[in-house]
């Protein structure tokens, strides 16, 4: 394994423009493979994510161009994909694997699914049931409830169906961005809490811009009119990734700042965004414009002051939760994260892997079902600390942030590739010492 050691740092200051948004990139790849007509997308997030959903969808008869380095072209299959039979490898990209589950299973093709081991361990269970009360085809070929799947073709019924939303909201985006192509309209029910809901709005966001709509009541029903047909807006540019925003706003807060991030702004539609407001709710300076959102550390008259601990319930900001963790110890106080159960079922145990790495530079960590408590160290954080990072991307980005404290080693940092290749080249310019 290798590993990547970050000397301290006392101050962070700078400019960055993120890479495309994953969640946009990859709803906006599987709508043009289905839509009328090419699209030509640009500022395509490049990361194994995206590698994943582009693999999955020439595999499927797409054919998909590179144009320059983040623009592709991808000429759309009117709704039905050329190949009918294809074993597809995902990776551990959520993203693709869900969205492309529910639209396969009704496709009326054999197709199987699977990913690496940690996505046999994520849970696929409640958008299967969901599928089947259609009658599709589906059958679990390792543990009852995970990945890996297998496809058959079935005569679909159309109806009312009902899916719990408490996992994961990948499982209602991908039934919304599949039923459309059915021959008739379906009403969706959602079972109980609906988590991470800005993804939906998203889901339902993008879908808009290939012309396709959902008749929504509220947040526990929704009926897709079907069938519809994805129209190509001709051109897509993808926005910053609010997630990835996540570690350099930090950044700006805790090691002075300014820190501005190009991208994304007051005008997006990713939740993560509200990261922003979490900071500011520490005391953190942000301003923010159309494209760009920017951090600073709290000023007083005199001196600059140290962040104040937060007690957030985060269930609209999943990911960059994370990045308020390790924000936490760098403020006064005791700061809880509630609401946070799906950490449990992303690309680690994230509750855990956040607890057990945290205590390492010294915090004071209590973890539940679903929330984390942390208390900075007393005195400093433990200097040198070696940090594992469970092929979580995000486990390696969130703790960069410890280097504005001290120096650390993170092992294995090459897991960023998942949403962010270059993550510590970009770190690296806006870190100063
Ligand atoms: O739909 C999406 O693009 C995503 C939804 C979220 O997952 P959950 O709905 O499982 O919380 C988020 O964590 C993931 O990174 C991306
Ligand atoms: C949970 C994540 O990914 P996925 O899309 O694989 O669910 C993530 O990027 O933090």
């Amino acid at each position: 394994m290798d590993w990547l050691d970050l000397p301290a740092a006392n101050a962070a200051r700078g400019f960055i423009e993120l890479p495309g948004s994953k969640s946009i990139s990859n709803r906006i790849l599987l709508l043009a493979a289905l839509a009328n007509g090419k699209t030509l997308v640009r500022n395509l997030l490049i990361s194994d994510d995206t590698a994943q959903m582009l693999n999955a969808l020439e595999t499927l008869g797409i054919k998909i161009n590179q144009i320059s380095k983040n623009d592709y072209s991808v000429e759309g299959a009117k709704g039905k994909f050329p190949v009918k039979q294809a074993d597809l490898f995902l990776g551990n990209a959520g993203t693709a694997f869900r969205p492309l589950v529910a639209v396969l299973a009704i496709m009326g093709g054999h197709y199987r699914l699977s990913g690496v081991a940690r996505m046999h361990e994520r849970p696929i269970a409640d958008l299967v049931n969901a599928l089947r009360q259609l009658n599709a085809n589906i059958a679990y070929l390792g543990n009852e409830g995970f990945p890996p799947l297998e496809i058959k073709p079935a005569e679909l019924q159309t109806k009312a169906i009902s899916i719990k939303g408490d996992v994961s909201s990948q499982f209602l985006s991908g039934l919304l961005m599949a039923l459309p192509l059915t021959d008739k309209t379906t009403t969706i029910i959602v079972n109980g809490m609906l988590i991470s809901r800005p993804y939906v709005e998203l889901t339902l966001a993008q879908m808009a811009r290939f012309g396709v709509q959902v008749i929504q009541k509220n947040w526990q029903h929704f009926t897709v009119p079907a069938p519809q047909t994805y129209k190509s807006p001709g051109e897509i540019i993808v926005e910053g990734d609010a997630s990835s925003a996540s570690y350099f706003l930090a950044a700006g807060a805790i090691g002075g700042g300014p820190v501005r991030v190009e991208g994304v702004g007051i005008e997006s539609l990713q939740g993560d965004i509200h990261f922003a407001d979490a900071l500011e709710k520490m005391g953190a300076h942000i301003r923010k414009g159309k494209n760009w959102i920017e951090s600073s550390s709290p000023i007083s008259d005199t001196s600059r002051q140290s962040l104040q601990a937060i007690d957030l319930d985060c269930n609209h900001i999943p990911d960059a939760a994370m990045t308020l963790a390790t924000t936490a110890l760098f403020a006064k106080g005791t700061t809880t994260l509630r609401n946070i159960a799906s950490w449990r079922v992303k690309e680690t145990d994230r509750i855990s892997a956040m607890a057990k790495e945290l205590r390492k530079v010294g915090a004071l960590v209590e973890e539940g079902k679903d929330f984390i408590r942390i208390t900075p160290p007393a005195t400093a954080l433990t200097p040198h600390a070696i940090i594992d990072t469970y092929d979580d991307h995000r486990m390696a980005m969130c703790f960069s942030l410890v280097s504005l404290g001290v120096p650390l080693r993170i092992n294995d940092p090459g897991c960023v590739a998942k949403t962010f290749p270059d993550y510590f080249k970009k770190f690296a310019m806006i870190v100063h010492s």
